[in-house]
């Protein structure tokens, strides 16, 4: 079967190609109907990412955040028709302690190799996890980014110590609004501080119990544990103040993605023995406890949807780059493609 896939192929252009893909029990195909940006996404398509590395991914597909309907299942285990998330990560082998998400040897969609911009997506099996009916499809198309705050909650719960009093959440996008969420719900009796740059951002965070903005931190405020999920030049300043913020044996998740290698006050970190956590992507578990998750907490769909800035039907490869464009220009939120293409 030959399968149009639409691919980045300089910054700001796309190009169709053309694949043939042949089809085995091991596979499902799925079509695409609502696709998310995601940060990564654009630092491709604005090539933030620099030459060296453009020239060893590009051409590629980009999206790893979307959902899509069953068309074919061989094994005609999912009836066609049903609604699925789609899981980016695609590993090629198992291992007693590494995560799938952290094997060398795993395939991430849209970076390094085809990601869901295209007519139909030829996955494994175990790489969908279907969805409940009540579930809003817009938020849906982005309930990749909510297993990466949900995987950052699980590798957090095995790795830091037991007081839990105090929460601070650095950044006031999309992941920091997630996460200070997921926070909330699953810390019930600790309090969560969100710490951003932006006061029309931090309006939106009305569940949790403080904001500030960071250049006007009380100087009595301590946290016992911090979540960094600022990324870009922005996380340096993030981390360094979360180094002088936290108590002492408290533990820094770090889920903020740069470009360039972040200077850290490691004498600090040192003498307070910080515990840094590194969380990045998520795997098939971290979407299945997502998916059930949103099951039995309906009521924070609400929350999430705050968080769709925009929706835009896709049926050219121009409405792509319009929408690209557009979420460039959002300074809130996620833009969710209408896939019809
Ligand atoms: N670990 C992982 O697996 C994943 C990581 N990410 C990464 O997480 C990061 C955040 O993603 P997302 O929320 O979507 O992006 P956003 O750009 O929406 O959020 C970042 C926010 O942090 C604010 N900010 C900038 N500097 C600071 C600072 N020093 N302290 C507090 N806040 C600050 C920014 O404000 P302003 O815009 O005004 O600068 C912005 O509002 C990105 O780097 C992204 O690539 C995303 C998904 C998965
Ligand atoms: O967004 C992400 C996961 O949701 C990751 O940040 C993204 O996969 C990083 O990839 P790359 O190295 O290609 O920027
Ligand atoms: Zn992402």
């Amino acid at each position: 079967m030959i399968n149009q896939i639409y691919q980045l192929v300089s910054p700001r252009q796309y190009e169709v190609a053309y694949k043939e893909f042949s089809l085995n029990d091991d596979h499902i195909i799925v079509r695409p109907t609502h696709l998310s940006i995601c940060r990564a996404d654009q630092r491709y398509y604005t090539g933030k990412r620099g030459k060296e590395t453009l020239a060893k991914k590009l051409p590629m597909s980009l999206i790893h955040e979307g959902i899509g309907k069953i068309v074919y299942d061989p094994k005609k285990e999912f009836k066609v028709g049903t609604k699925v998330v789609m899981v980016p990560n695609t590993p090629t082998e198992s291992d007693e302690i590494i995560a799938e998400n952290y094997l060398e040897s795993s395939k991430f969609r849209s970076s390094g190799f085809d990601g869901f911009m295209q007519d139909y997506v030829f996955l494994d099996r175990d790489r969908v996890v279907p969805l409940f009916k009540e579930m809003d499809p817009n938020v849906a198309a982005f309930i990749e980014l909510i297993t990466i705050s949900m995987h950052a909650l699980s590798r957090f719960e095995k790795k830091a110590h037991s007081r839990r009093n105090v929460f601070g959440v650095w950044g006031d996008g999309s992941l920091g609004f997630i996460t200070a969420l997921l926070l909330k719900r699953a810390y019930k009796n600790s309090k969560v501080i969100v710490f951003g740059k932006n006061a029309h951002k931090l309006e939106r965070f009305s569940f949790v119990d403080q904001s500030y903005q960071i250049d006007n931190i009380p100087s009595n405020v301590r946290i016992d544990h911090a979540f960094e999920c600022v990324g870009g030049i922005g996380s340096q300043s993030a981390i360094n103040q979360i180094i002088d913020t936290i108590t002492p044996e408290g533990s820094i998740s770090l889920l903020g993605v740069s470009e360039y290698p972040v200077e850290v006050n490691t004498r600090m970190i040192l003498e307070k023995g910080i515990t840094l956590i590194g969380s990045s992507r998520s795997g098939r578990q971290d979407f299945v406890n997502t998916v059930d998750f949103l099951k039995e907490n309906q009521d924070i769909i609400e929350y999430l949807e705050t968080l769709i800035e925009s929706v835009q039907p896709v049926k050219t490869i121009q409405d792509i780059i319009n929408a690209f464009e557009k979420d460039l220009t959002s300074s809130w939120g996620k833009t969710i493609m209408l896939w019809r293409i």
